[in-house]
């Protein structure tokens, strides 16, 4: 360990599901979270964007727990840290943001702990933590990333990445936060099978056609039943917006992981101006104010600087 090491690190946001793929399908977009760690005498947690306002300042903020977790589980003690941190990406509202904090702490913890974990034991310590390997592995690695969590605690997280498509996805956020443990608590804990038959389908297919870059198949390929219908009235406008979205322009449509936020892929700006003008009208109906943004994926993942503030 160097105590001079200054490590920062850059997350994209990850969007989960994609629709059928619960829990297991996640896809990296360019919208960031940045963090800086250094060792400190006093544990100091900057937070530099409105954004994280109304987070915690101490120790009791996930990125210094996350932090504290690393060094506990290579046995080294835990230090006391100076975090800054910036984000772009909206808490609460189904983009990763916990999951880009959990990984950007991991890994820039690890940096100042000397590497103790490679990057595959990173990947499976942020998914246990987080319990979703499809947004970690996203924000981690960038690109789709296809994961699930598995079976033992030491078993390695079963996945595969996937190159990010060439598409564009419009994004709409509400102006309301809805935490992910509440969006989970609406679902059932059983299902029939044919709806299980029907989402494996659609996921099966989904991955098929991301992989082919056959995105004339994600309307029906991002068709989805088991979380999408009862997370609905959480969110007002989603039904219609999934319902129609592919009248308007887009390639297809989902719920951003556990929402509020809502996705449709386009690839023209001619599909763009359709499907802005659409969403427009349906948020208006329900009176949502909501923001509006056009994302990419991104390829790169979590990205390291390293600066040694001795030499
Ligand atoms: N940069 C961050 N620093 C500290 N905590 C964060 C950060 N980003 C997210 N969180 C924590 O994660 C919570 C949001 O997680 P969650 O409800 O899973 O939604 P999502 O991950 O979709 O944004 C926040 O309320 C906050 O407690
Ligand atoms: N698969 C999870 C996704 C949670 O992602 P988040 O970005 O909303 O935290 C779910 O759908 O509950």
């Amino acid at each position: 360990m160097k105590n001079s090491l200054c490590v920062h690190v850059k997350v994209p946001a990850s969007t989960a599901n994609l629709g059928p793929g619960f829990d297991t399908i996640g896809l990296a977009f360019d919208l960031y979270t940045s963090i800086e760690m250094s060792f400190a005498k006093t544990t100091q947690i900057q937070l530099e964007s409105k954004e994280l306002e109304e987070l915690p300042h101490d120790k009791t903020n996930l990125l210094y727990r996350v932090a504290a977790h690393l060094f506990q589980k290579a046995s080294l003690p835990i230090p006391e840290l100076t975090i800054k941190v910036k984000s772009e990406i909206p808490l609460a509202r189904g983009l990763g943001s916990s999951a880009a904090a959990i990984v950007g702490s991991l890994v820039a913890a690890n940096q100042l702990a000397g590497e103790p974990f490679d990057r595959e034991q990173i990947f499976s310590l942020a998914s246990w933590w987080e319990g979703h390997p499809d947004n970690v592995g996203a924000s981690l690695y960038g690109g789709i990333m296809v994961a699930s969590m598995p079976q033992h605690p030491e078993a390695p997280i079963p996945a595969l990445s996937l190159p990010a498509p060439d598409l564009h996805a419009l994004v709409i956020i509400p102006n309301f936060q809805l935490p992910t443990t509440k969006a989970r608590s609406v679902l059932p804990t059983e299902y029939i099978k044919s709806d299980v038959i029907f989402n494996i389908g659609r996921s099966s297919l989904l991955v098929a056609a991301l992989a082919q870059g056959r995105y004339d198949l994600l309307k029906e390929a991002m068709q989805d039943c088991i979380h999408q219908p009862f997370r609905a009235n959480l969110v007002p406008g989603l039904e219609e917006i999934l319902l129609q979205a592919s009248h308007y322009g887009a390639l297809g449509a989902a719920l951003s992981g556990a929402g509020p936020t809502i996705l449709c892929f386009y690839q023209s700006k001619q599909q763009r101006i359709q499907l802005s003008q659409f969403i427009g009208k349906v948020m208006s109906q329900h009176q949502i104010s909501y923001q509006q943004m056009d994302l990419s994926p991104d390829s790169s993942g979590v990205q390291i600087d390293i600066l040694d503030t001795i030499s």
